[in-house]
């Protein structure tokens, strides 16, 4: 390990096992190759007195693809790069000296972002170990909600008992939420003590929160208990009302005197006639009106589910950024986005491993990690559409001109968050986070990184923020949908890595950018690819070498080292064998379905969306979720085309059966000797959709696959089958 940087900040290591990782990298591309060389050269199977070039060129096509895009995919395993940062000399160079951090809470529905939940997050960040009077947090809500509201002023109350308690005990994690599901009484008598008090409140405050919430509206002798209610007298609905600014606490006092950081509601005005831009819409608000009230040079951004899970992260993103020798070209420090709910065997792959500890790495070494969305510190002015500049060094000098919020500025601050302001204006364009697309996040990131700034990845255990992610099949299939729609505009848009980031970006990062660019569009070759050669197995036309040709080799050696090395991969990302196959099952849902889906959009040019991940979960999708039963329950265009295609299988691989068994035994020996790859490919098709088959025809619970798709899927199989084999 080489070590960089000793005096610094943070130090920087490069990953081991590189040079064995290249060897094995140069077999698999001439196995490649020697399949392109194979494809040119043979001619395409002619079968029935015709031939069947139009497949032969499908395969070839597909097959150009992937291997392309597994030279994409080197580009994270080629430099991966660790981080470890050093807050202990943070403090003792800097600790008075330390910048304002804002925090920005996201949220947008309390039907699907429960207020308990979004304050819970908000509380463990406010609850950071970082001197209260340079922290103020900023909640955006999207709904305008007065539960949400409610909410977050109990959670001013509380958080008066919580900090301190917090401080004085070192608790971790800091979302009071989680951290009474995850502790038991402690032994220690005054820590017992303190810790049954700071639990009572919590659950009288769970219990008030909870039931507004039930109710749906907040009581009128509630609303008497905070002026800030007055804001909804105007109110219409969440997509018609006015800017709502309040400031709950202006660096107040806790229970023990120590002051408090600063805790801002902000809605932004909406009108139906004014589009909002979703998050990104959110986000500029927020970085417009916190210019007004604490303008911190440095700004954490979250969504609501995604609570600190440890306390020291503002020091330890701050260690990248106050690094004297490097420290100045760093635009933004993402944290990886991590889980808590993710089951042992992580049946949606929705826990990212493999992303969050290979291709972030990798992505660090060339450059930087893409900025998504949460867990991610920007410095503000950098976010604004500053550009590098070598020599400049920004001045972490803290003045105290943002100490108290006076009432009359609260108009001119309203007067940012509302709909006209941005008319005329570079916001969403070139200034603060970029508008027009479903992954603000990760084009806003890009644009950084073509400005000239790199960003870091921190990488740390235990993990610095905790999210919810999807626990049913949809919503997996409807999230990615958004994501690689997203990448997919990024592609073609004015960002786009494959031509605006050329010259401007080191070239291993464009690589890691197109490979999240080409999500969707690698549907294409992955549906002709788990259909076709299915197809040609029942009806025995071979696309691909014969057992005993040469030509066979770069196939098998192909298929074998690529499935161990993914499976070791994944293992050594800390996953299970079980969650390595459910990983390869979503794989293929989401290329034959979200990454297709999100194909079509782009190319039908439809509306831009944004469908909110809901983080609430009904009782009986919970306990199957803990089973590990894949939740198909919808009906959908998405789950109809996975059925689809696993039945489509499912039919060839009976009728193979059916086939060969009136085969005499030497025909039968050549069938499969001919057809060995497609057999291998159609058998590890239905093995892997096997849940998916108990789904269709066994279960009986409401997770099971839909009637209507049942039928749709059964029928579209058969269909398609039947007209291929009689073509
Ligand atoms: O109009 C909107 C819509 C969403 N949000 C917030 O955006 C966040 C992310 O939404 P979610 O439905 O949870 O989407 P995910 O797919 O889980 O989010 C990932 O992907 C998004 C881009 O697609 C990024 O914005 C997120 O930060 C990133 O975590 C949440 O806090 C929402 O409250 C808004 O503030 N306003
Ligand atoms: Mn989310």
């Amino acid at each position: 390990m080489d070590e960089e940087n000793s005096s610094g900040l943070f130090e920087t290591h490069r990953g081991k096992g590189r040079k064995i990782h290249r060897l094995y990298a140069t077999t698999v591309l001439v196995s490649i190759v020697w399949i392109w060389v194979y494809r040119a050269m043979q001619k395409p199977p002619v079968y029935g007195g015709r031939s069947w070039w139009w497949m032969w060129m499908g395969m070839f096509v597909a097959e150009i693809w992937f291997g392309l895009y597994w030279l994409l995919t080197q580009s994270v395993r080629w430099d991966p790069t660790y981080r470890r940062t050093f807050k202990q000399k943070l403090s003792l160079r800097y600790e008075n000296k330390l910048p304002r951090v804002d925090i920005f809470v996201c949220t947008a529905d309390p039907k699907i972002e429960p207020p308990m939940m979004v304050v819970s997050t908000v509380l463990s960040v406010m609850a950071y170990d970082y001197p209260p009077e340079n922290l103020s947090v900023y909640l955006s809500d999207d709904g305008g909600s007065e539960l949400t509201f409610y909410a977050l002023t109990q959670a001013a109350v509380f958080s008066k008992h919580w900090l301190p308690y917090c401080r004085n005990y070192k608790v971790e994690p800091r979302s009071p939420v989680a951290y009474f599901r995850s502790t038991s009484q402690p032994s220690d008598a005054k820590h017992d003590h303190d810790y049954t008090i700071v639990k009572k409140l919590f659950e009288e405050m769970k219990d008030r929160i909870e039931n507004v919430t039930k109710n749906g509206r907040v009581p009128d002798g509630l609303r008497l208990e905070h002026e800030g209610f007055a804001e909804w007298d105007s109110f219409t609905s969440s997509r018609d009302h006015d800017a709502i600014v309040q400031i709950l606490l202006d660096h107040n006092q806790d229970a023990e005197g120590h002051k408090l950081p600063k805790l801002v509601y902000l809605a932004r005005e909406k009108r139906p006639e004014h589009f909002h831009n979703f998050k990104a819409g959110a986000m500029n608000a927020l970085i417009r009106v916190s210019s007004k009230i604490s303008n911190g040079p440095i700004i954490l951004n979250v969504d609501c589910d995604m609570y600190s899970n440890r306390s020291d992260t503002v020091r330890d993103a701050l260690c990248f950024f106050m690094d004297e020798e490097k420290g100045h070209e760093i635009g933004f420090v993402q944290y990886p986005q991590c889980f808590e709910n993710i089951t042992k065997n992580d049946v949606y792959g929705g826990s990212l491993r493999v992303i969050n500890e290979v291709d972030f790495h990798g992505l660090d070494g060339n450059g930087g990690p893409l900025y998504v969305g949460t867990g991610c510190f920007h410095r503000r002015d950098i976010l604004l559409g500053k550009s590098f500049d070598a020599k400049s060094r920004i001045d972490w000098k803290t003045d105290n001109d943002h100490e108290k919020t006076p009432e009359n500025t609260i108009k001119e601050i309203k007067s940012l968050a509302s709909c006209t302001f941005e008319i005329g204006t570079e916001w969403g364009k070139e200034m603060g986070l970029k508008y027009g697309c479903p992954v603000e996040d990760v084009i806003t990131g890009l644009s950084i990184h073509c400005r000239g700034w790199k960003s870091v990845y921190n990488n740390a255990k235990p993990e610095a923020f905790l999210g919810v992610a999807a626990t049913t099949l949809d919503q997996t299939l409807v999230q990615h949908k958004r994501w690689s729609e997203g990448d997919l505009l990024i592609l073609i848009s004015k960002y786009s890595p494959a031509w605006y980031g050329l010259g401007k970006v080191n070239p291993g990062l464009i690589m890691g950018y197109m490979m999240y660019c080409l999500w969707s569009p690698s549907s294409v070759p992955t549906v002709f690819y788990s259909i076709v050669p299915s197809l040609c197995l029942l009806k025995g036309i071979p696309l691909f070498p014969t057992v005993t040709s040469g030509w066979f080799l770069p196939f098998a050696y192909l298929i074998v080292s690529i499935t161990a090395y993914d499976y070791l991969e994944f293992l050594w990302s800390g996953g299970t064998t079980r969650g390595w196959w459910n990983g390869r099952r979503i794989w293929l849902y989401k290329r034959t379905s979200s990454y297709l889906f999100a194909l079509l959009d782009t190319i039908l040019g439809s509306d831009l969306s944004f469908v909110i991940s809901s983080k609430v979960i009904d009782n009986d999708v919970q306990e199957r979720y803990e089973k590990e039963m894949i939740e198909f329950g919808v009906s959908s265009p998405l789950s109809t085309t996975v059925a689809t295609i696993s039945m489509l299988n499912l039919v060839c691989f009976f009728g193979l059966v059916i086939k060969s068994g009136l085969m005499d035994s030497e025909t039968r020996r050549m069938y499969y000797e001919t057809m060995a790859i497609h057999v291998a490919l159609c058998g590890a098709f239905v093995v892997l959709n096997i849940p998916l088959y108990l789904a269709l025809f066994v279960r009986k619970d409401k997770g099971k696959i839909p009637n209507s798709v049942a039928v749709k899927s059964v029928f579209l199989a058969l269909f398609i089958s039947t007209i291929f084999y009689f073509l």
